[in-house]
């Protein structure tokens, strides 16, 4: 936990809004922002680990989720700019949405499971992961399904509603129902189906508590 201010986590289905939120708050304040490391899954030393993934994720699931791993601890212990910092998405939500997904669906086998999971436990047993909030935003599948469209990302263009369904599920029951893993820190929870005009309203009204979010 940060000594000044706070650090909070930004949650959210694909194509929720997530780096539109945190592009307007990085503007707006002084707050220290990090982006999800996409441009990194898209490509590791030529290799699109990300592209990999949609096109076969029996195959490509563990080399994929073993690298977004790597890459948010990464973001976690990067050195702290601001006094306060947000952080898109998590090596929380990576293990508890996208790996279960992946194995609950059968397309991870259990092998790749276990190595991931032994990893992941290994990590959040062993090192300090500062969290302070979890700004969820919460969105229907099918805003997620009309934004991703918009952004038209070339790897996404596989993904399904039903696709986004299950994320959104897998988010439901871990952040809202609260049935399915543990919760690092407490939980804000946005609507977030709305158009920009009324987002940003919502994002000046939640302002403050995200900016004190250690004493949440
Ligand atoms: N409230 C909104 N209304 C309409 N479009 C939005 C809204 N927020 C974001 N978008 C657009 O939806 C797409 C996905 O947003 P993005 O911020 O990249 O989502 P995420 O980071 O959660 O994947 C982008 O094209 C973005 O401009
Ligand atoms: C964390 C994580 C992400 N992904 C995929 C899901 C999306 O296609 C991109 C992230 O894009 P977003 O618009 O920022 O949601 O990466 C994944 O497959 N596995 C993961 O652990």
């Amino acid at each position: 936990i940060m000594a000044i201010g706070g650090f909070s986590l930004q949650k959210g289905n694909i194509a929720s809004g997530k780096t539109t939120c945190l592009e307007y708050f990085s503007k707006t304040s002084n707050i220290e922002v990090l982006t999800e490391p996409v441009s990194k899954w898209r490509n590791v030393r030529g290799h699109n680990p990300l592209g990999l993934m949609y096109q076969d994720p029996a195959r490509w699931g563990i080399t994929l989720q073993t690298y977004v791993q790597l890459t948010m601890l990464d973001r976690h212990l990067s050195t702290i700019s601001a006094p306060v910092r947000m952080m898109e998405r998590s090596i929380y939500s990576a293990k508890y949405i996208f790996v279960e997904n992946l194995y609950r669906s059968g397309k991870m086998p259990e092998v790749d499971f276990a190595v991931l999971s032994e990893w992941f436990e290994w990590i959040t047993q062993n090192i300090t992961i500062p969290v302070d909030l979890i700004v969820y935003l919460q969105t229907s599948p099918q805003t997620c399904l009309e934004r991703l469209k918009v952004r038209c990302r070339e790897e996404e263009k596989v993904i399904p509603l039903e696709y986004l369904e299950v994320v959104h599920q897998l988010y439901e029951d871990w952040l809202i129902k609260k049935t399915s893993f543990h919760i690092p820190a407490p939980v804000l929870v946005i609507s977030a189906d709305d158009d920009m005009q009324k987002m940003l309203h919502q994002y000046e009204e939640n302002r403050e508590k995200i900016i004190a979010a250690r004493n949440v």
